[in-house]
């Protein structure tokens, strides 16, 4: 067992290594704040309860739906993501040490839970899955939520590797954004990103757009795999216009907007095929590994920290809300889009308004009174396990904690 102080080391919002026990604290957090599951809804009693697999479990939205839909739905079932190992020089991934206490806390409420390390968008990990589904898991899926956040996916068809970009289309497009120096002072420039050119579009889209989960339904439809009733979402988001020219209209929009297409033609063909349904969760911004990597978002979040405070609603509370409609503990509502909308918290003329302002006020002087800096600092800081409170990081801690062999009863 290796043991040892872990120093946090960065570059930017991107750390190199992870604390285990801050991980492991994030994730006891955020299922001590889910609201429990209501008995009276019908959900099922332990071990019994519908089978879901939830792909990209280990970070932001992901993580969330796998520990909402333990406590709220009563799931079992598969979580995929895609997490490195830890080595000599380095630890593992946060989302390595999310898996295995998310795996522990599974199995504290009963729950069989098992969690795949693969590429989601391979096909051997889909006959994995299929396979795990057909031996451990009756043969049904109830529910699958589809949250990835990726820079690149190879398509198993042609093996042609597409690579997304975050660039405004049309015009190049200048924002102000947040950074910090290395003392952890802030800091507003301004950054211009050119636009996209070439196939930008199209490679951002093979990526983040559709394709991939019409994939995961269509690999486990020809297998007969989809229990009736079956329900899938695919989180979505569509932002402030202050975020608009690099998101919503940017390269990422386009594959946004792809994807919530799929849900549709997807929504039809399951409707038919077992009386299931296909929608887009679009979901309020949040402070995560993909998010913090789009210029601007940082300063938006900040901000929006400063408007909001608490009220800010968590990816879990998010989460708690998709799942009661997809297991239709309340009814499955949809904008005219076929989305369901959990970001009206954010998006409302209000909130926006006063983000606006604090926008166009910000610079380096005045945006500790704008923005929750020790917020957003605090969030990006516990992404990798770091900044949580309760946790000794003076204390050495293990680092090589095995993958989780996440099974009751075996
Ligand atoms: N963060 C936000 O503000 C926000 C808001 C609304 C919607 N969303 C959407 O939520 C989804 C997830 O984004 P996030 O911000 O939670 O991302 P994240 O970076 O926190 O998590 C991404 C997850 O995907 C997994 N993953 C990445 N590549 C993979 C691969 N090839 N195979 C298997 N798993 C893989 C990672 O392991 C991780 O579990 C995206 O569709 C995003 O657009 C995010």
């Amino acid at each position: 067992m290796t043991e040892s102080v872990i120093t946090p080391r960065n570059r930017g919002f991107l750390f190199l290594d992870a604390h285990p026990a801050g991980c492991r604290e994030v994730v006891d957090g955020m299922w001590r704040d889910l609201p429990s599951r209501d008995e009276e809804n019908g959900a099922a009693s332990a071990g019994e309860g519908p089978v879901a697999l939830v792909i990209g479990s280990s970070a932001g939205y992901g993580l969330a739906a796998t520990l909402a839909g333990l406590k709220r739905a009563g799931i079992r079932g598969i979580g995929i993501c895609f997490e490195r190992e830890g080595g000599p020089r380095r630890t593992a991934t946060a989302g390595w040490y999310r898996t295995a206490a998310t795996a522990d806390v599974a199995r504290a409420a009963g729950r069989d839970m098992a969690f795949l390390n693969g590429d989601a968008f391979a096909d051997t990990t889909k006959q994995q899955v299929a396979e795990l589904l057909r031996e451990r898991f009756g043969g049904r899926l109830d529910h699958l939520i589809y949250s990835v956040a990726a820079p690149r996916r190879t398509d198993p068809d042609t093996g042609t590797t597409y690579a997304s970009v975050l660039k405004p289309v049309g015009a190049a497009h200048r924002t102000k954004t947040l950074v910090f120096d290395r003392d952890g002072a802030p800091e507003i420039r301004e950054v211009d990103t050119a636009p996209a050119e070439g196939d930008d579009v199209e490679q951002t889209v093979a990526v983040m757009g559709g394709a991939d989960w019409e994939r995961w339904i269509d690999h486990l439809a020809a297998r007969d795999l989809l229990a009736d009733g079956f329900t899938t979402a695919a989180l979505s988001y569509i932002g402030s216009p202050l975020t608009a020219a690099l998101y919503r209209q940017g390269t990422i929009g386009a594959a946004k907007a792809h994807l919530e297409a799929t849900a549709r033609t997807l929504d039809e063909r399951l409707t038919k095929l077992v009386g299931g349904r296909a929608v887009t969760s679009v979901n309020g911004a949040a402070v995560t590994q993909s998010s913090t990597a789009i210029p601007g978002v940082a300063l938006y979040l900040g901000l929006l920290r400063g408007v909001l405070g608490d009220a800010m609603v968590s990816p879990a509370g998010q989460l708690a809300e998709l799942w009661d409609q997809l297991t239709g503990a309340t009814p499955l509502t949809l904008d005219g889009e076929g989305r369901v909308r959990l970001d009206r918290w954010e998006l409302s003329e209000d909130v926006q308004q006063a983000v606006a302002e604090r926008w166009h006020k910000a610079t380096t002087e005045t945006i500790a009174g704008l923005a929750d800096l020790d917020w957003f600092h605090d969030e990006v800081r516990r992404l990798y396990g770091f900044a949580v409170p309760g946790v000794d990081y003076a204390a050495a801690t293990a680092t090589d904690i095995p993958w989780p062999r996440s099974a009751v009863g075996r």
